[in-house]
């Protein structure tokens, strides 16, 4: 019998959506990250494991140019999205980030409608000409999201009276309303608990059938559950990268076997 999971897993022929080549990033004396390159793919979730520290988030924030909000990080290298060069000066960071969407720790709606925080990032990115445009945005990114059933009769109640659960489900959908074509997502499980924890861990599997999604997490459990890719990073190193599976079960490098089997972390 053919392993089903191993099928879904593989990626081999998914184009490389992200690629970074030498990548740097200092917090003023700190060396945080370490001439990094990655070429990261698309339509494939691929997950940043480490132990706290070791960089993960600095460099998760450098693919959409939000370490450029922090005025000590200073960053040095390649990263292109489909080729293009994201730190070139022409590239406007705003919009790089409507391309790139983010997913935070906590969940953080606007203190607005539900129906306002998915339809605000589309207004301002003029994505829709109309009312009914706008309604059918709103209505598509909270089914992506997997939360339109649970809101679609209270639209207009705040964002911020949702479960963490559904909050986060909110945020995700906010983040895809922008018509994205990455989704970075940094450990956006960690505030939540096990069911709502599930139910974004299946959202995830389903948004790399159109994104390519980038998740950071501290459980290794979720690494092995959502991911086709890992990188496993080490005191600013990215040490190894690789399909999830040979990660976990066959490392290649002792730190990352430390790592995976508790002995660092
Ligand atoms: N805003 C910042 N200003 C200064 N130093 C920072 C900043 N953010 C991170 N650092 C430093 O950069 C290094 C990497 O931190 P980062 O948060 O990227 O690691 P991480 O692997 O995501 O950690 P964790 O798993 O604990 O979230 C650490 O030494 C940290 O202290």
């Amino acid at each position: 019998m053919k392993d089903v999971r191993a099928d879904e897993r593989d990626t081999t022929m998914n184009d490389v959506k992200i690629e970074t080549k030498g990548v740097q990033v200092y917090y003023g004396e700190n060396h945080a990250i370490k001439d990094v390159s990655l070429a990261i793919k698309d339509k494939t979730v691929t997950a940043f494991i480490g132990p706290s520290g070791c960089g993960k988030s600095t460099f998760l924030r450098c693919l959409n140019r939000m370490n450029d909000t922090i005025d000590i990080a200073r960053i040095e290298g390649e990263i292109s999205i489909d080729g293009e060069d994201i730190y070139d000066p022409r590239v406007d960071p705003v919009q790089l980030r409507a391309k790139v969407g983010m997913v935070f720790q906590k969940p953080n709606p606007f203190p607005k409608s539900i129906f306002d925080n998915v339809a605000y990032g589309p207004k301002i990115h003029g994505l829709a000409s109309n009312k009914a445009e706008l309604d059918e945005i709103v209505e598509t990114s909270l089914r992506r999201a997997a939360i339109w059933d649970e809101v679609k009769d209270r639209l207009q109640a705040p964002g911020t009276g949702l479960s963490g659960g559904q909050q986060q489900r909110l945020c995700i959908a906010r983040a895809v309303a922008t018509s994205p074509e990455v989704l970075l997502m940094d450990e956006p499980c960690s505030a939540l608990d096990p069911i709502a924890t599930a139910q974004v861990e299946e959202l995830i599997s389903e948004l790399r059938t159109r994104y390519s999604v980038v998740i950071v997490t501290h459980s290794m459990q979720q690494a092995a559950r959502v991911s086709q890719k890992t990188a496993f990073f080490h005191l600013g190193d990215m040490v190894e990268y690789g399909e999830t599976d040979d990660i976990f079960t066959n490392p290649q490098d002792p730190r990352t076997e430390k790592y995976i089997t508790g002995r660092i972390g």
